[in-house]
């Protein structure tokens, strides 16, 4: 069966596409917690005043926990599988820069299903600063395209993006909770066609469309 046969709300198993997976409730805990303090980390160090004593100190710490963890590493790639209410299979890059669970170079982006497509919620802190105060431009185009290709997969029709545009429509705040939507508007053949948007307190900031070409498992 290749992806094009497949019925749209059956997510293809990326086995089949040659990618590692791993479940989600084999992720430790404690990875978890350790990417959400790098995060506080990194905003720690893009900020700090601190002297040179404390600078140097920190420097020798992280450099001891970096040795701590670095013998073994997982291959680049793998993918985590959740398992929906209905018992049937859900799947999402481990260490994607945009919405990577192990990945703290990441925002914490966390996309759901909700009504015709995905829906996030997420405050960004300094440490995605373009203009002052504000969000970078190109970071708001990441988390739209990930929300877009993720509304694609999530319909079942996981691809490529071909073609992103994106407008920004206001100031996007640093420090304030946005709204990040995207859903399906459209196929034809291989193409799926999305949509989405980010919005603060009601109002979109930025909106961008998208076409997804979907993997050819064909050959
Ligand atoms: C299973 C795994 C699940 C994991 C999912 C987790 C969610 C992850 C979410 C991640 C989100 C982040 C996502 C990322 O970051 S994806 C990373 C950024 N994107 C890329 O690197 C893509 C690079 N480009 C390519 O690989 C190829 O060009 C693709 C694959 C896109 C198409 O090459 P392919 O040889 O395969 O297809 P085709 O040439 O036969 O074209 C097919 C159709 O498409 C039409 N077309 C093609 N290009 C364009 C264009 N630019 N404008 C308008 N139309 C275009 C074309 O005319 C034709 O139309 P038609 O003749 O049918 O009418």
């Amino acid at each position: 069966m290749t992806v094009h046969d497949q019925p749209v709300a059956e997510t293809p198993d990326p086995r089949e596409f040659g990618l590692s997976v791993l479940p989600e409730h084999e992720i430790p805990s404690e990875l978890t917690a350790l990417v959400a303090d790098v995060r506080a980390l990194v905003d720690a160090v893009a900020h700090t005043e601190a002297g040179p004593e404390d600078l140097a100190e920190a420097r020798a710490s992280v450099a001891a926990a970096t040795e701590r963890i670095s013998g073994t590493r997982r291959e680049t790639g793998a993918l985590m599988e959740q398992t929906r209410p209905d018992g049937t299979a859900e799947y999402g890059t481990l260490t994607n820069v945009v919405s990577g669970v192990t990945n703290p170079a990441s925002p914490p982006l966390q996309l759901e299903r909700s009504g015709d497509g995905l829906r996030a919620e997420i405050t960004l802190n300094g440490v995605y600063q373009g203009p002052p105060g504000l969000v970078h431009g190109g970071w708001i185009a990441a988390i739209l395209d990930q929300a877009l290709g993720g509304a694609a997969s999530a319909a079942g029709m996981p691809g490529m993006t071909a073609n992103l545009d994106v407008n920004y429509r206001s100031p996007t705040p640093l420090h304030a909770p946005l709204e990040v939507t995207a859903r399906v508007t459209g196929t034809e053949r291989r193409k799926v066609f999305v949509s989405g948007e980010v919005r603060h307190n009601g109002t979109v900031t930025a909106e961008g469309t998208a076409l997804m070409v979907r993997f050819d498992a064909s050959g």
